[in-house]
């Protein structure tokens, strides 16, 4: 018969505690822990759980050593570190072999911030956005390509183009469009400027959430600062939550928390109240030191915005594309017509299209179109040397896989 190490013999309840999972049911009679003290049940839950973690890292380990070869072998053969097809690839198998309890979510989230630290393992990355640190950009940012790799504020929408282009920064992410306001019109006309030097690689859907922010309680908010769009955005709110307050008009929501934070540091410097708050990304409460008082306080919470990844290179196909075109039409009646009955005859699904003034010419346009479908298909890549023929000037601004998820 077993014995425990003590040498005394086992009682038969004992011998069927053992036997049965380490772990005692949800039922079992507990023991009732001291004041202050976790349960016995709930100890044997947390020594389970670190020796899932123990397994973890060497699991984690291990892909992040087959990184490092593939690391090895881009550089070899120069294969782009960021390769958005392959991501995209990851994490449809992954998700499919979910079988919960986890949610979709909770392991795409996961995910990304493993494939954040593979960046790293292969090569440090740098990303450009569009500044101040904490604006709706850097959070998107963040959100697509995790903690691992570098972040570079570059102020402008036109500067995110031209240090992708000049190389000094791998990938630059860049609003396109916006569910309220629709197009993004310094990306369009960045586009007219870099269409041959840069291309998109990828796109980003980002959930826009506004929370206030402040280091005050929330019955001494005076002032708040934010962009007039987003007061738009949260008219609701702030009229019943804060009918009296002073609404203080800024640049951008990032800058907004900065001012918030400073006012709340001077208030408290000579003994007074702070009640001065902001209207930013949870992202800005972080980096200026501000807590979220309210997060979400947007009117809709469906406001969307897609931004798009910039790069020197093609995206791969993955089976579930888009491609970017923009071209000027002959100036004549129903050009556009034409061109867009020649995606309809050839079966293309079209889900975006927007135009910008051409610049050179006087109310000439040029048009920016999203096909569903990558460039190396060969009904799209038919469908655009058609579309050519009855345009002055058309570029392919890029193939890359289609972002169904909302971050
Ligand atoms: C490991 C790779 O490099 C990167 C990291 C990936 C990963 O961690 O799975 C996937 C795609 C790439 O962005 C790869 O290309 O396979």
């Amino acid at each position: 018969m077993a014995t425990r190490k003590t040498g005394k013999k086992s009682s038969p309840s004992a011998r069927k505690h053992r036997a049965a999972e380490p772990v005692p049911p949800a039922d079992a009679p507990r023991q009732p822990a001291r004041p202050g003290e976790p349960s016995a049940r709930l100890q044997e839950l947390r020594r389970k759980i670190d020796a899932v973690d123990q397994r973890l890292v060497r699991l984690l380990n291990e892909r992040a050593s087959l990184v490092v070869e593939v690391g090895k072998a881009k550089r070899s053969d120069g294969t782009p570190i960021y390769a958005p097809h392959r991501e995209a690839e990851v994490l449809r198998k992954v998700l499919a072999s979910n079988q919960g309890p986890l949610s979709e979510r909770s392991l795409e989230g996961i995910y990304r911030e493993l494939m954040s630290g593979s960046f790293a393992l292969e090569q440090p990355l740098r990303i450009g956005f569009v500044g101040p640190p904490g604006s709706q950009s850097n959070d998107a940012a963040v959100k697509q390509f995790g903690s691992s790799v570098d972040y570079e504020d570059l102020h402008e929408i036109v500067g995110v183009f031209t240090e992708v282009r000049r190389g000094h920064v791998n990938y630059g992410l860049v609003p396109i469009e916006n569910s309220l306001g629709g197009g993004i019109m310094e990306t369009l006309d960045a586009f007219k400027a870099n269409a041959h030097q840069v291309s998109i690689y990828g796109e980003v859907q980002i959930a826009i959430h506004h929370a206030l922010l402040a280091n005050c309680q929330p019955r001494q908010v005076r002032r708040i600062h934010s962009k007039p769009e987003i007061f738009q955005q949260c008219r609701n709110w702030l009229s019943t939550q804060y009918p009296g307050v002073e609404l203080m008009p800024s640049a951008s929501s990032a800058r907004a928390a900065q001012i918030a934070a400073d006012e709340c540091r001077k208030a408290l410097e000579i003994g007074a109240e702070p009640g001065s708050a902001a209207i930013g990304t949870a992202l800005a409460g972080r980096i200026y030191g501000l807590n979220v008082l309210f997060p979400r306080i947007e009117d809709d919470p469906n406001i969307l915005t897609r931004f798009v990844i910039i790069a020197r290179q093609q995206a791969r196909p993955t089976g579930d594309d888009k491609t970017s075109i923009m071209f000027t039409t002959e100036d004549k009646p129903g050009a556009l017509a034409t061109v867009l009955g020649i995606f309809q005859e050839a079966g293309i699904n079209l889900s975006h299209i927007d135009k910008r003034p051409q610049g050179r010419e006087r109310w000439t346009y040029t048009f920016f179109v999203d096909a569903l479908g990558h460039r190396e298909d060969p009904a799209m890549a038919a469908a655009i040397e058609k579309v050519k023929t009855h345009c002055r000037e058309l570029f392919i601004l890029g193939s890359y896989p289609r972002s169904r998820r909302i971050l």
